[in-house]
């Protein structure tokens, strides 16, 4: 059965950050993710991790200026002094919860900006070299238009060219089905050429990014893919709850730790 990991930035929003941990593992979580940390002190984290035996699926590096509408910064030219720095912040908070995989956002650019694509290929190349020397692995994840107009990764095939071309052995994809559907569709025969590549799996309903229990996909086979894939790694549930996220966790019952 696949393992999931509650999204806290989305998920359990009626409690506050850090006490979202131990509501996560009372629902019967064993693992959660994250879109930032950088709020809490990181040992605050490990402490609530260990407190409620969780595992520490994901989370992202430091995006730039979230709230003045940057999405990352990895494409952008001219940033790459403070993407360093945010690499070292991010590796002191993936030392105190133990996270093994940080997604990389790119960032707000044209996907045929040569210059974009350059800064995007050496922030890569730096981040996951820099996480390699710590076990960790580097995800990037291409991310539809709706979500996020402007996005520089918006289209798998190019996530997966850049993947096997600079041929990083930590450099993974973060392959998200709501995503994914919605820019291409096609979801099994993807996960199913992809899997070598894939470091985490994310879902959400398509297209209201709810509960995986309604809407377009049919999850109940899909999590039974994953399985007979064999895939080894975590699911992330990045998803927006219809309501309260105790009420819309039906879906999760025969898959939480009793
Ligand atoms: O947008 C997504 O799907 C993600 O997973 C990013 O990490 C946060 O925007
Ligand atoms: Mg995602």
């Amino acid at each position: 059965m696949p393992v999931f990991a509650a999204n806290l930035t989305m998920m359990f929003t009626e409690w506050a950050f850090l006490d979202r941990f131990e509501a996560a593992a009372a629902a019967g979580f064993t693992a959660v993710e994250y879109l930032f940390p950088y709020e809490a002190p990181p040992e605050a984290i490990g402490e609530r991790l260990a407190r409620n035996r969780l595992e520490q699926a994901l989370f992202n590096l430091p995006p730039g200026d979230w709230a003045a509408g940057e999405r990352g910064t990895a494409a952008l030219p001219g940033r790459f002094d403070a993407l360093k720095s945010d690499v070292e912040r991010a590796l002191d908070y993936a030392a105190a919860t133990g996270a093994k995989r940080l997604h990389l956002m790119a960032g707000l650019a044209d996907p045929s900006d040569p210059e974009a694509a350059s800064s995007y290929r050496r922030s890569i190349v730096y981040a996951a070299e820099r996480l390699a020397e710590s076990g960790i692995d580097l995800l990037i994840e291409p991310i539809n238009g709706r979500n996020m107009p402007g996005y520089f990764l918006n289209d798998f095939g190019a996530a997966e060219r850049l993947i096997a071309e600079l041929g990083l052995t930590n450099l993974k994809l973060q392959f998200d089905i709501y995503h994914r559907q919605i820019l291409h569709g096609d979801i099994v025969m993807a996960l199913r050429r992809l899997l070598p590549m894939i470091g985490h799996i994310q879902i959400a309903s398509v297209p209201s990014r709810h509960e995986p229990d309604n809407e377009e996909l049919n999850y109940p086979y899909l999590f039974e893919e994953i399985d007979r894939l064999g895939y080894d790694g975590l699911v992330g549930c990045e998803y927006i709850p219809r309501g309260r996220t105790l009420d819309g966790l039906d879906w999760f019952k025969p898959f939480a730790r009793s």
